[in-house]
């Protein structure tokens, strides 16, 4: 969950590799004039101001500061904390003698202010706080010895954590974990968001996150090329064109949706109803024979047709402007047949579920189609483990997309979308481990069939599919996330899609 407070900016949508952080910050410092340790001055005074605003009362603060200038922002806090009346123990890790330049200065301001500094060696459990300012984006290695030893005792206390820039032990790049990271309850990032804190473990470790640009002017900025872009429902939600006044069902897609081989045919139900959740025209499912006849009885709003072979797909692909293929297909010969029919059709397509196994059987390219793999389904159409593609998830959705042509979508935690353009790819971190359940996925599959049929591209349609399918899913999340089925997620894009969440 993300959340402003009144001294932070709203979260920005560019996302940055450590090394191009850097580079802003040099820019400010030489640039544009402003010196290090007044950066590092706003950067400890806007996390100190979250704190409060966040543990107004909290009175008792254990800060544990490295000897970087993530260390340097741990030292400014503390000073302020003192001077607001707070009781603080600092904890330094690593030699206080190896603080250089403003980390150094900040360091003496605060032991000039009367600041004590203690070697870390046991955490004091007197703490209703705790600040991270061991690592920020400076960790080049993993982390070991007394500096692992206080991030796993600061991970095993019960009071909360602050993680200022990053947690401590989290790849700022990668999102991984170098050895152990701090699972912070909410962390403060500075200057540029770092791409890690939405790839890889970083939302399993970020919790609550804040950012500030530190006032550094925008043109600053504008010299970074961005490597990853953030997208959200708020924001994509301008790209749903209002219907005209005068709009009628042939204006606004007819979606084919094919799958649903026997003893699978909720699958395809759950796509079709998202498809029409999500603004669909018409809806028709090409379904086996065996369930056809009762699966419209379910909802009466979906045209249901028998599809025996392949040949009785021909009349149902000419009236479609979109087909979504995969959801409870199964791979035996009649969904092969299906697959194989469908593949080379050149009209807008969508690949999921078992259909994308079958593409890995037989790789092809296609230019333009849209594909939705889990990671497992990634792990099959890359020739890898699933340990792999979770490990570099951002260069497993670049080869997707390299090898398999069109829109790659690398669902789960913070799914990202690649559609081999110049622009950057996209990750959209909404959604919660709620919606890990049986059907989700084919919800996605008939939300993004529809936005496509009613005449997005595919990228767009994707990533608006995406962030909306997510923003669903946190919104039936509110009545708890264990026990949230797909049909919740299909139940909140009405309100959601509409923008009348709140009624
Ligand atoms: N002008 C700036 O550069 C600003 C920097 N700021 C802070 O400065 C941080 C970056 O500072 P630094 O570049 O000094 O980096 P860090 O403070 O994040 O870390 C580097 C320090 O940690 C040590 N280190 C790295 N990996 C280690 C490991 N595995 N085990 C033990 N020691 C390890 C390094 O030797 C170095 O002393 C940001 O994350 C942010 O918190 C803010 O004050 C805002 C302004
Ligand atoms: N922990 C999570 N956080 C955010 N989104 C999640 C999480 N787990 C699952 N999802 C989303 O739920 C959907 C699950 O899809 P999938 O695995 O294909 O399910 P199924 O095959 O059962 O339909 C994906 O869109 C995925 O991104
Ligand atoms: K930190």
């Amino acid at each position: 969950m993300t959340r402003s407070m009144p001294d932070t900016d709203r979260l920005p949508h560019a996302l940055y590799r450590a090394e191009q952080v850097r580079n802003l910050d040099r820019t400010a410092i030489e640039d544009f004039d402003i010196p290090g340790i007044e950066l590092m001055n706003r950067a400890g005074a806007v996390a100190f101001r979250c704190l409060r605003d966040r543990w107004p009362a909290a009175r008792r603060l254990t800060i544990l500061t490295g000897t970087g200038n993530n260390g340097g922002d741990g030292y400014v806090i503390a000073r302020l904390a003192r001077a607001a009346g707070l009781t603080v123990r600092l904890l330094q890790l690593g030699d206080a003698e190896r603080l250089r330049g403003d980390a150094a200065v900040s360091c003496m301001a605060y032991r000039n202010a009367g600041g004590t500094v203690e070697p870390c060696s046991a955490l004091p459990r007197e703490t209703d706080v705790y600040v991270d300012a061991i690592f920020g984006r400076g960790l080049e290695r993993a982390v070991e010895a007394q500096w692992a030893d206080a991030v796993m005792a600061l991970n095993g206390q019960r009071a909360p954590i602050l993680a200022v820039d990053m947690p401590s032990g989290l790849h700022s790049d990668t999102g991984r974990v170098l050895g152990v990271a701090v699972k912070a309850s909410a962390t403060v990032s500075f200057i540029g968001l770092k791409q890690g804190l939405f790839i890889g473990a970083g939302p399993e470790h970020r919790g609550d996150l804040y950012f500030s640009a530190l006032e550094i002017p925008a043109t600053v900025y504008s010299r970074e090329i961005l490597s990853l872009r953030r997208v959200d429902w708020d924001q994509q939600r301008a790209s749903l064109a209002p219907r005209s006044r005068v709009a009628h069902k042939g204006d606004c897609g007819h979606v084919l949706l094919i799958g649903g081989a026997p003893g699978m045919s909720g699958a395809l139900r759950l796509a079709g109803e998202a498809a029409l959740r999500t603004g669909a025209g018409l809806v028709t499912l090409a379904t086996h024979p065996q369930h056809a006849a009762w699966l419209n009885l379910t909802r009466p709003e979906l045209m249901v047709a028998a599809v025996e072979c392949p040949e009785a797909l021909g009349p149902l692909v000419e009236r479609a402007d979109v087909i979504a293929i995969g959801p409870g297909l199964g791979r035996d010969d009649w969904g092969r047949q299906l697959w194989a029919q469908v593949r080379d059709l050149g009209l807008p397509l969508v690949v999921d579920a078992d259909a994308l196994s079958l593409l890995a059987e037989m790789p092809v390219y296609g230019p333009d189609w849209i594909l939705t793999p889990h990671p497992g389904e990634a792990a099959r159409l890359l020739q890898v483990g699933v340990r792999e593609i979770e490990q570099d998830r951002l260069e497993a959705v670049r080869v997707l997309q390299e090898r398999y042509g069109g829109t790659a979508v690398l669902k789960g935690a913070g799914t990202l979308i690649n559609d081999g353009s110049q622009r950057p790819p996209a990750v959209c971190s909404d959604g919660n481990p709620g919606m890990a359940t049986a059907g989700s996925g084919d919800v996605l599959t008939g939300m993004v069939a529809a936005l496509r049929g009613q005449g997005m591209d595919a990228d767009a349609a994707a990533t608006a599919g995406v962030c909306l399918h997510a923003a669903a899913g946190d919104f039936a999340a509110r009545q708890g996330e264990r026990g949230l089925i797909a049909s919740d997620i299909i139940a909140a894009l009405r309100p959601i899609a509409n923008g009348i969440e709140g009624m």
